[in-house]
C-alpha cells in the first residue's frame, strides 16, 4: 500500500499568489512550539508583512484620491453620500501576506475563518469553540496556511450545503493541504437582504454575495419582483461591508443580520433562503489529528483512489456494508489533470493520476475494530487512501451552541 508523505511536492502550485516565499513544510512540535515561534519564520514573515503593510497604506491612498470604487462592478454605485461608520475596532482579515509572529495568546483558541467578520464561518467557528478568537483570512488558502504556520490554532471550512450540495472546490483544499479534521457543526443559515439605511427594494439594481448565498435565495429574489443582477463576492459579510464602505444605495448584500448589525444596514427582507431549513456543515481542521475515541457518536472521513481493477467502487462500499457501518457521504471529484506524489514502503515516490478522487464520509470511530477491519479492506482494492479525520459526530444540528468538535 502506497500512501502521499506529509510534503507532496507534485501538488500543483496554488492557482492565486505564489506562497512559496512560505514556509511550505509543517513545523514540527521539537522546532517550535504555538508561544515559541522559530525566529526565521517568523523573521521572513514580519519582513513579508511589513511590506504587505506599505502596500495596503498605498491602495487606501490611491482609493482617498480616486473616491471609494473598490470593484468597477457595474458602475451603478455613481452616487456620492455619506459613508456608513463601520467599527474600526473590527479584525481586518488576514491576507496571503500577512502572516506576522502569532500574539501571546494564553489558552484562548484561535480559529481562522475565511471572511470578514459576521460571515457564517465566523459562527461555525464560534459554535464549534464558544470561546474562541476568530481570525478572519482573505481566502481559504490564507485560513489553511494559519494553521500550518501556527498562527492560528483550527481553520473552519464549509464543505456542504443542505441545498447546494458539496462546496467541491473545498474538497480540493483538503486534499492539497495536510489539516486533519477534528470537528463539524451544522449551522442553520438564516439570510437576509441588507441595504443601506433609507434603501427601499424599488432602488435596486444589483444584489451581491457568496455564490452559495446567492443560489440558496434565488427564488425568493425572484419572488420579492427584484429585477437586479446578481454579483458574486467572497463572502456574505464582505459584501454588507462593501455596499455599506462604498455607500451603495442601488445595491443589496445577503448576509446575515449580525452583518447588517456591524455594517449599519438595514434589513430590507429576513429568512430569503429558499429553504427554511436550510443548513451548512463546516469542518474544524487542525495540525494533529485528535484521538478517536467510543464514548460519543464519531464519524471518519476518507478519500480514495484507484487505477486498475473492476467494481473497485463496489467492493470498497461492500467493506462498510458487510459491517454495518453506514455511510453519511459519497463524493466523487475529477482528477485527471493533478498528479498525486505516492511513496512505496523504501519511500520511492512515483507521480500518479487518477480518474477520480472518492470521498467518504462514514459513522464510525478509527478507535473502533470494525472501521479499522473496514480502512485495511479498503487499502486492498485502492492505490491511494487517506483518511482526513475521525472526529465526534454533529449531533444537534438545530441547537445554538455546541458543534461536534473535539472537547
Ligand atoms: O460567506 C460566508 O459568510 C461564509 O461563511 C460562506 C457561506 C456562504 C453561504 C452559506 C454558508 C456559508
Amino acid at each position: 500500500m502506497q500512501s502521499i508523505p506529509a510534503t507532496n511536492p507534485t501538488i500543483p502550485a496554488l492557482k492565486s499568489k505564489p506562497i512559496c516565499s512560505l514556509p511550505r513544510s509543517l513545523p514540527t512540535r521539537a522546532m517550535y512550539r504555538p508561544d515559541t515561534p522559530s525566529r526565521s519564520d517568523w523573521q521572513s514573515s514580519c519582513a513579508i508583512l511589513a511590506s504587505k503593510v506599505a502596500v495596503l497604506a498605498q491602495q487606501q491612498e490611491v482609493q482617498k484620491s480616486n473616491g471609494t470604487d473598490l470593484t468597477s462592478l457595474n458602475g451603478h454605485h455613481n452616487q456620492t453620500l455619506d459613508l456608513v461608520p463601520i467599527d474600526p475596532n473590527l479584525p481586518r482579515p488576514l491576507s496571503i501576506t500577512d502572516f506576522s509572529p502569532a500574539p501571546m495568546h494564553g489558552s484562548q483558541l484561535r480559529v481562522a475563518y475565511q471572511g470578514v467578520p459576521g460571515a457564517y464561518s465566523e459562527a461555525a467557528a464560534g459554535k464549534a469553540y464558544p470561546n474562541c478568537e476568530a481570525i478572519p483570512c482573505d481566502q481559504f488558502e490564507v485560513a489553511f496556511q494559519a494553521v500550518e504556520l501556527w498562527i492560528a490554532d483550527r481553520a473552519v471550512l464549509p464543505v456542504e450545503n443542505s441545498l447546494g450540495g458539496s462546496i467541491h472546490r473545498n474538497y480540493d483544499l483538503l486534499l492539497r493541504h495536510r489539516l486533519h479534521i477534528v470537528g463539524e457543526v451544522q449551522l442553520p443559515v438564516h439570510h437576509c437582504l441588507l441595504a443601506l439605511p433609507g434603501v427601499r427594494k424599488e432602488y435596486l439594481t444589483r444584489v451581491i454575495s457568496h455564490p452559495q448565498a446567492l443560489s440558496q435565495c434565488e427564488l425568493t429574489l425572484t419572488k420579492l419582483g427584484l429585477n437586479v443582477v446578481r454579483e458574486a463576492v467572497d463572502d456574505t459579510a464582505g459584501a454588507a461591508e462593501f455596499v455599506a464602505a462604498n455607500s451603495l444605495r442601488d445595491t443589496a448584500a445577503i448576509a446575515s443580520a449580525r452583518a447588517a448589525d456591524l455594517y449599519g444596514l438595514q434589513i430590507l427582507a429576513d429568512g430569503i433562503q429558499d429553504d427554511s431549513s436550510n443548513v451548512t456543515r463546516f469542518v474544524m481542521l487542525a495540525r494533529e489529528p485528535i484521538i478517536p475515541r467510543t464514548d460519543r457518536p464519531f464519524k471518519t472521513s476518507i478519500v480514495f483512489a484507484h487505477d486498475k481493477g473492476t467494481s473497485v467502487l463496489f467492493k470498497v462500499l461492500s467493506a462498510f456494508a458487510f459491517r454495518n457501518i453506514s455511510l453519511t457521504k459519497i463524493e466523487s471529484r475529477p482528477h485527471r489533470n493533478r498528479p498525486i506524489r505516492l511513496v512505496d514502503d523504501a519511500n520511492v515516490g512515483t507521480a500518479k493520476h487518477f480518474e477520480y478522487m472518492f470521498y467518504v464520509d462514514f459513522e464510525a470511530s478509527m478507535a473502533e475494530v470494525r472501521a479499522q477491519n473496514a480502512l485495511a479492506e479498503v487499502q486492498e482494492f485502492t492505490s491511494f487512501l487517506r483518511v482526513l479525520g475521525s472526529y465526534p459526530m454533529d449531533m444537534t444540528p438545530w441547537s445554538p451552541s455546541g458543534g461536534g468538535a473535539e472537547d
